[in-house]
């Protein structure tokens, strides 16, 4: 038998050969760890780790192509999937026919209960751009998700002594666990040596806890599926759920998925995504932030024709962002999947009307927009904008749970139109630099600290808008930018810039100013913004940091 050795924790034993924890196995953490989970991961590990590792190879390998003056096209070979009319994905699972708001956030116990309680129809619980892989989070996450389903869950805040409770049932939102991308790995579980892909480790844990519980509740084991770049990694998350469902004997087509659409070369395969899913699809989703992430990284290396303006400045009815939402609309209804809108980053505050205000009024717009092209859903990122994302899905739908019956057969999208940056309108100024510098600066602070979402500014920050903060620095000092007062973008003075925000930062938070903390992602931001090599992911440098 091989031993579950957990540092810091108690030692226990997951029969299984070749599996070993190295995290602490804190209170509880058993429940989650047993030897059945861990050898579901274990097999999806075995089955898939090598497929995984050849497909973010395929993922560098396109990118040496782009760098060289390579471009993105539909794809040849896959044509007749196109052409194809007679295929459909899927009908909708129950839970999943309506989806009219969907909520986001991370799974600690507050959260958690705050988001299934919040009237939204969807949950997105996420183990990724919300949140801080630290192993605890993990672990306490996917404890917290069971609790709920046992309807165990409750918390009292020790500080306001809030306590807070599960509405019923039937009021609570659809559960959609969104795992990491296959770029991430989980260090703190290691098959036949190797560190474990950090997708199959939260989906394997997710699924095996959760599936014969939600079909109980005539629900189902749902998932979001984030950052993927070609219809190949779609295939192998088809394979995963075929290989988990046969272990636990649960029907081939009972997990369903979302996938993410936030990576611009997805965006010239959706169609193959939703044909390589169709039994398990539940649709797509237009992850905006991520998307503008990877246009920026895609073609980091291109010059000023592929350079953005600041990032306040792109907007959604930008030519590029406008041909990706409206292609994303026409392809999931010709194949009758549900299309779900994005987040907007405005967070609404209990406190300053003012700011409330702008968000409401700056969400509507943004759910309006969405709504009248054709989109079934939307997310928003507080309980507090979940009635106006509502409201304005419910003067587009009525009664009926979705618009997958609007075809949208007048969208014509070209390579051109998803490829055409250069017609954003919008500027790169000093203030857009420090902006980005202070946005960076400030994420990674609060992402070293464990938490993935913080609202900066009164937005909502996460991996993806740090993400597009930091690129958009290291691509205007790589493509010799200027700003729109004439300054050339240099590390040196990208370097004098760091030294000013964190002043301020220092002077704005005064004793909460974690000295240390904010050392390590001064450290961070020049690994992942100031060196010569490019870092695909800012959370794979930022990882390192924990043991
Ligand atoms: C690019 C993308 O991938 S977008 C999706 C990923 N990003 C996210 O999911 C971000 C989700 N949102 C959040 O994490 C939060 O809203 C934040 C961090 C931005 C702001 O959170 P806070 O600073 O706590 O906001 P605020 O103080 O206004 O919260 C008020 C209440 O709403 C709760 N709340 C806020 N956001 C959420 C949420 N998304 N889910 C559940 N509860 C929430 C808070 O817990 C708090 O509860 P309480 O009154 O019981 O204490
Ligand atoms: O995950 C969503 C995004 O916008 O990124
Ligand atoms: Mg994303």
């Amino acid at each position: 038998m091989a031993a579950l050795e957990g540092r810091g924790g108690r030692t226990g034993s997951v029969g299984r050969v070749g599996i070993e924890v190295t995290g602490p196995i804190n209170e509880r953490y058993d429940e989650i760890l047993t030897p059945e989970a861990l050898g579901l991961v274990a097999t999806l590990q075995r089955e898939l780790g090598a497929r995984r590792k050849e497909l973010l190879q395929a993922r560098a390998d396109r990118q040496a192509h782009l760098s060289s003056g390579g471009t993105l096209d539909f794809l040849p070979e896959t044509a007749e999937i196109r052409a194809d009319e007679s295929w459909r994905v899927a009908a909708p699972a129950p839970g999943l026919e309506d989806r009219r708001v969907e909520i986001t956030g991370p799974t600690d116990r507050k959260m958690t209960i705050n988001a299934l309680n919040s009237g939204a129809k969807v949950w997105l619980a996420d183990f990724e751009d919300a949140n801080t892989p630290l192993w605890d989070n993990m672990i306490e996450g996917q404890l917290n998700l069971r609790d709920a389903l046992d309807r165990t869950i409750d918390f009292t805040d020790s500080k306001s002594g809030k306590s807070y409770a599960l509405k019923a049932d039937e009021e609570l939102a659809t559960i959609v666990v969104r795992p990491r991308g296959w770029h991430m790995e989980e260090k703190h579980l290691l098959v036949d040596g190797e560190p474990v892909s950090g997708s199959l480790f939260d989906f394997a844990l997710y699924f095996f806890h959760s599936a014969r519980r939600q079909l109980a509740k005539g629900k189902g084991p749902y998932y979001y599926l984030p950052k993927m770049e070609s219809h190949l990694e779609a295939r192998l998350w088809n394979d995963a759920f075929n290989i988990a469902q046969d272990t636990l004997e649960i029907p081939r087509g009972t997990i369903r998925a979302t996938v993410l659409i936030e990576t611009i070369p997805a965006a010239f395969e959706m169609e193959e995504i939703l044909y390589e899913l169709r039994d398990h699809s539940a649709g797509l989703n237009a992850g905006r932030w991520d998307y503008l992430f990877s246009v920026i990284k895609k073609f980091r290396d291109r010059g000023a024709d592929f350079v953005l303006p600041e990032r306040n400045a792109i907007t959604m009815t930008a030519p590029f962002m406008r041909a990706y939402t409206e292609l994303l609309v026409r392809t999931c209804h010709k194949r009758g999947a549900h299309a779900i809108g994005g987040m907007a980053a405005f967070i609404p505050s209990r406190k300053d009307e003012e700011v409330n205000k702008i968000a409401l009024e700056k969400v509507r717009a943004d759910k309006t927009r969405e709504s009248n092209d054709g989109f079934d859903g939307s997310w928003v990122a507080h309980p507090d904008l979940v009635p106006v994302c509502r409201e304005v899905f419910d003067g587009v739908l009525g009664d009926k749970p979705n618009q997958r019956d609007r075809l949208r057969e007048d969208v014509r999208v070209s390579a051109a139109d998803l490829l055409n940056v250069a017609a954003t309108p919008g500027d790169i100024t000093e203030a857009g630099l420090r902006g980005n510098v202070d946005v960076a600066l400030r994420y990674l602070a609060t992402w070293l600290n464990g938490s993935g979402a913080v609202a900066i500014h009164n937005l909502m920050e996460d991996a993806a808008t740090a993400e597009i903060s930091r690129s958009q620095v290291w691509q205007w000092i790589y493509n010799g930018i200027s700003t729109k007062e004439g300054q050339k973008i240099t590390k040196e003075w990208v370097e004098q810039i760091l030294d000013d925000e964190l002043a301020k930062i220092r002077e704005e938070l005064g004793d909460a100013f974690n000295e240390p903390r904010f050392n390590e992602a001064v450290a961070l931001f020049k690994d992942v913004t100031l060196a010569d090599e490019y870092k695909e992911f800012l959370t794979t440098p930022a990882y390192v940091h924990f043991p």
